[in-house]
């Protein structure tokens, strides 16, 4: 069956009367970024509802499967549209039917219709559809209560629309409705999928990642823009922001005891994430933290780490079971790269045995006494800032190059 539409219906779109037009206009906008660079598709939007007419030569499924990621969309299908005429419809109807005759196969039509001055009632229309179907083709039969497939049928203002299948969507909210955040991006599995899951609820994202050169390499930063290019791909263009963090390492180990290191380490990456966040407009930060994955991340940890911020941190993973992240980073896809061996500053600088349950007030005597603060104004004076989107070279790209 040629489609000449895909229906796209909108997810929690309709609790949010008041903005609707914008979160509409944002979703399309978004839609089309995530449709980049196929071709022979125009999208059209109203309040209820979008219709992206496709060409005979569209690749309808891959439009589908895009438009299906994008945060915003409850559900598509592949529609057709015909005039409203009894002819018309049944034609259409049995057309669609044959896609799914075989031996055995039961179906039902189910009709909807919003224009009441269409001369056939939903029950009449049901009627006449199906009696077309079963004289015109073969094996399939109707079975009302447990279908096989369902044909539906809306009979709205401007036409009637033809339809089989519905293929569920991301949900949520379109990003770039919800404000925006700053995601403390790691090359680990955790915080990609963080970011992602904040993005689900409509916030726009900007990632600050900490690296350590020499100590990490070319390599670890890489995969950074690796995973912020997968992140990229249906939500439109990420700030990626590289903090150079290898002198406040080197002073946070010469200075403070060995088993405050990585409180302390993660301290100042929070200071610097709390103040570039302010910088740049970002009301939360969003990290990947997990509660009682690792000695950081554990009640106790926390509490001394978030002391030095009062900006809400946004932690979307908090309670999962690592294979629930799993999961999640697979099917976002950021999983293969999140597992290559590339080291991240925090692990080369880990100490044998890391406080678990650090003294807020031990670990700030002890920071007194080195002049933290200017080497963070420092390191955020040299951030160096890529504008990653999908289109930006991926890792294997960039071998080639070389
Ligand atoms: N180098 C870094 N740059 C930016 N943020 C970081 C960095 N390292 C850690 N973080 C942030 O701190 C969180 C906790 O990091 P940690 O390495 O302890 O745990 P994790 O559960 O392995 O997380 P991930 O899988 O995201 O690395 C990360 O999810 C991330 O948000």
């Amino acid at each position: 069956m040629q489609y000449d539409h895909i229906l796209v219906r909108y997810g929690e779109l309709t609790l949010k009367s008041g903005n609707r037009n914008t979160f509409v206009n944002q979703l399309k906008s978004n839609i089309k970024y995530a449709l980049i660079p196929l071709t022979g598709y125009k999208v059209n939007a109203n309040r209820d509802r979008m219709y992206v007419e496709v060409t005979e030569d569209a690749d309808v499924e891959e439009i589908m499967k895009r438009i299906s990621k994008v945060f915003g969309v409850h559900s598509v299908s592949p529609v057709v549209k015909v005039e409203k005429d009894i002819d018309q419809i049944k034609s259409s109807a049995v057309k669609l039917a044959r896609d799914i005759d075989a031996p055995g196969v039961t179906f039902k039509v189910d009709a909807k219709r919003s224009d009441k001055g269409f001369p056939y009632d939903t029950f009449a229309l049901q009627q006449e559809l199906g009696g077309e179907i079963l004289s015109n083709i073969e094996h399939l039969t109707v079975d009302v209560k447990k279908p096989g497939y369902k044909l539906l049928v809306e009979i709205r203002s401007d036409a009637a629309y033809l339809y089989s299948r519905v293929i569920k969507g991301a949900g949520g909210l379109p990003v770039g409705t919800g404000g925006k955040t700053l995601l403390m991006l790691s090359g680990g599995i955790d915080s990609p999928v963080a970011g992602i899951e904040v993005m689900k609820r409509g916030v726009t994202i900007e990632a600050i990642h900490f690296h350590s050169p020499p100590f990490t390499s070319e390599e670890a930063k890489q995969k950074v823009i690796d995973l912020t290019r997968i992140m990229a791909e249906t939500t439109g263009e990420i700030k990626l922001h590289l903090v150079p963090f290898t002198d406040i390492q080197k002073m946070i180990h010469k200075k403070m005891p060995e088993n405050l290191t990585m409180t302390s380490t993660r301290r100042m990456m929070l200071k610097i994430a709390d103040k570039f966040a302010r910088q740049i407009d970002a009301k939360a930060l969003v990290n990947g933290e997990n509660l009682g994955q690792v000695a950081s991340q554990t009640l106790g940890s926390m509490y001394a780490i978030n002391a030095v911020t009062n900006l809400p941190i946004l932690r979307p993973l908090l309670t999962l079971d690592k294979d629930e992240i799993i999961i999640k980073a697979k099917e976002i896809g950021t999983f293969e790269t999140s597992i290559q061996p590339f080291e991240d500053c925090c692990t080369i600088f880990t100490p044998k045995n890391p406080k678990t349950n650090p003294r807020l007030d031990k670990v700030e005597s002890f920071e007194a006494g080195t002049d933290f603060d200017a080497m963070i104004e420092e390191a955020i004076a040299n951030i160096e800032t890529l504008t990653i989107s999908k289109h930006t070279d991926t890792k294997q790209e960039f071998d080639e190059l070389l």
